[in-house]
């Protein structure tokens, strides 16, 4: 069984699966594959290991519809058409647990930086301008003690708010698609609504998938029932925020700062006006991206392959339907 590796990975993780008999090509570069290149590289290629993850459309489900699986390195899959995927009956896996804690690192991180204009003062002293501030100039906040709100309180959420309760004792409220009673009993985290999310949040970090309920669930509106002293975190998904409404609304004082790993496009563009703020801290989607992490990513989705592989159910099915008996589109 051949397997398409479309972005480099360790070499350790290519012998483990040549091991099992498996034919594994790996695209050289470690540039992520345009989906043309991706198709004609798939004609070849029994499983695809989507590395980077490239979006998968419908097109390129149709065209490589004798795949027998897609392994994706990311826990995120919204960028996937599942329906097309499951029609064709390719089963797609993903990376979930492995990278919750590296990612919710990452909101931790820029929690911290924001707060403290860190960016922004490492930015200054590579201009020669070292100051440090006096009472009234570029100042930050403190988080201790403070209020931490988290939308969607699942995997990578939850392991923010253990870290912000044990490290900085804060007060942990949230809002998702069902109560979390892990939380609430470990943490004392307290269940709102979206309303009371956004006003009494000091830090909102963003946890969700998107989906089309999430899609811009962070607007005009809701930035401007948050509090005027918060802080805005996403490390989900770029387009959970409508980007120039949340220009807007730090423009305008409507909300404090921003930390995001996470932008509506990527890569960002050079020129937004975000990267020019003392407020504001931007990192290119590394949430997950450790060498522990990494590592870990790669040998679940090896797993996944061997799965297919050996003619197993891949054990981080996203698309389950594609192993019932009558599927959708194939009645
Ligand atoms: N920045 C990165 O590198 C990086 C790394 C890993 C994951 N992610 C993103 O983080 C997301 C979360 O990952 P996870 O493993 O914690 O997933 P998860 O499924 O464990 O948690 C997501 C939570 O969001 C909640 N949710 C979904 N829709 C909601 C809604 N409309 N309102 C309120 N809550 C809602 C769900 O109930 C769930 O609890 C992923 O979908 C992915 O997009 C980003």
């Amino acid at each position: 069984m051949k397997v398409f590796v479309s972005r480099r990975i360790p070499g350790e993780v290519i012998r483990f699966m040549e091991q099992y008999g498996l034919e594994v090509t790996c695209n050289d570069s470690d540039e992520r594959m345009q989906q043309n290149d991706l198709i004609e590289a798939c004609k070849k290629a029994d499983i695809l290991f989507n590395v980077g993850s490239a979006d998968l459309d419908a097109r390129f489900m149709e065209s490589c519809q004798h795949l027998k699986g897609i392994v994706l390195t990311s826990v995120g899959y919204d960028h996937i058409d599942l329906n097309s995927a499951t029609y064709y009956g390719i089963p797609v896996s993903n990376t979930p647990d492995v990278l919750s804690k590296s990612t919710a690192d990452t909101a931790f991180l820029l929690m911290l930086a924001t707060s403290r204009k860190a960016f922004y003062q490492a930015r200054q002293i590579e201009k020669g301008a070292w100051k440090n501030n006096g009472f009234l100039d570029e100042l930050g906040i403190e988080i201790n003690g403070k209020t931490l709100g988290i939308y969607g309180l699942g995997r990578i959420g939850l392991e923010l708010a253990k870290m912000a309760k044990d490290a900085f004792g804060m007060k942990i409220i949230y809002n998702n698609r069902s109560r979390n009673m892990e939380a609430e009993q470990l943490l004392n985290a307290r269940y709102v609504d979206f309303g009371e999310l956004l006003s009494q949040s000091d830090v909102l970090s963003v946890h969700s998938n998107l989906t089309p309920e999430t899609q811009y669930r962070f607007n005009r509106d809701s930035f401007r029932k948050m509090k005027k002293t918060s802080i805005f975190i996403n490390t989900a998904r770029g387009k959970i925020h409508h980007e120039p409404d949340l220009i807007n609304a730090l423009k305008e004082g409507e909300i404090w700062g921003a930390g995001l790993d996470v932008t509506d496009p990527e890569p960002m563009l050079p020129d937004n006006p975000l990267l020019q703020m003392s407020n504001v801290c931007v990192l290119p989607h590394i949430g997950s991206a450790t060498i522990e992490t990494r590592m870990a990513m790669a040998n679940v989705a090896a797993h996944n392959i061997i799965a297919v592989f050996r003619g197993e159910k891949m054990p981080q099915i996203v698309n389950k339907e594609v192993y019932d008996e009558v599927r959708p589109g194939k009645i």
